[in-house]
């Protein structure tokens, strides 16, 4: 077992640890729970879905990297496929305060990077901040996205924000989570594709600038990020905050990452290459390339 799982496995209730062992046990556990795990773990511990994702969430906030506020975020994300999708907040020593990921984002992130086609419900230990709430508003399941809190009752995200502004608001018709390729003809090397690839799937509605990163662990392991942009713009997530994610998700850390690669298009009205090379090279990673989208 990865040891950032340790205590908060050990506290968990005895028929829900050994259904876990056997899941957890693979130090690169992607931080996922398929359809057919979560209706094991629902047999072994007669729990229904709300209660489950409760009992597991001290898992999800143990995904967190929040070294600068050691204030730890879990969320899980629970995709239409049946798939539970575990996120925690992540912080970036040495970059800026707005290449965090929040826990929510982390999540939501972590199940469209996955090709889950939609979400039904996200549990969190916290309530989400507005700038979640707005991210949350991006998405092709609208206001109905189920929110559950510890000791309050569901809510759906129109709950949580009323009189929400959107992306109807710009009258943009694709949202986050929606099945969309850019068609940017894939060429390189294993790692440059697989950043043209990322970027094919970027939603990137308001600027037309979508981008896609790479990065390669020292084992080989690949793991990408797709930007996503949010009809009140700041709450975007970059292509490489996604990347980042699902690397730490995966029980990866930054200096086991030895080349990054960004695929944006030369002419874009915004540009990726300067915030995804200085975030790299606060985390050590030296080794960065540029692949142009044609
Ligand atoms: O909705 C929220 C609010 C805060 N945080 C994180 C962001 C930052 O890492 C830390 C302190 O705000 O908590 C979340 O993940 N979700
Ligand atoms: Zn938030």
């Amino acid at each position: 077992m990865h040891p950032r799982f340790q205590s908060a496995f050990a506290q968990l209730a005895e028929n829900l640890q050994s259904a876990l062992a056997p899941i957890l046990a693979d130090a690169h556990f992607p931080a996922l729970l398929t359809a057919t795990q979560v209706a094991g773990l629902k047999r072994a511990t007669e729990l229904d879905d709300d209660a489950l994702a409760f009992a597991l969430l001290p898992l999800a906030a143990s995904c967190a990297r929040a070294d600068l506020s050691h204030f730890n975020v879990g969320a899980i994300a629970r995709g239409v496929s049946g798939t539970w999708y575990f996120g925690g907040n992540m912080e970036f020593l040495g970059a800026t305060m707005q290449q965090t990921v929040h826990a929510e984002q982390s999540a939501i992130s972590h199940a469209w990077l996955r090709g889950e086609k939609a979400l039904q419900a996200i549990t969190v230990n916290y309530t989400p901040c507005g700038h979640c709430r707005q991210f949350m508003n991006e998405l092709n399941s609208g206001l109905e996205l189920r929110i559950n809190l510890p000791g309050r009752a569901p809510h759906t995200l129109a709950d949580y924000l009323p009189d929400a502004f959107g992306p109807k608001d710009l009258e943009i018709k694709s949202l986050l989570m929606d099945d969309q390729d850019h068609g940017y003809a894939v060429s390189g090397d294993e790692l440059a594709q697989a950043a043209i690839l990322a970027a094919n799937k970027a939603h990137a509605p308001y600027s037309n600038s979508p981008s896609g990163v790479a990065l390669e662990c020292r084992d080989g392991r690949i793991f990408t990020g797709s930007y996503a942009e949010n009809a009140a713009f700041n709450p975007t997530l970059p292509p490489l905050q996604g990347a980042l994610n699902l690397l730490s998700l995966n029980g990866y850390d930054y200096p086991d990452i030895q080349r990054a690669i960004l695929a944006e298009k030369a002419d874009a009205p915004l540009i990726q290459w300067d915030a995804t090379a200085a975030t790299l090279r606060a985390l050590g990673c030296t080794s960065i390339d540029r692949v142009l989208l044609a």
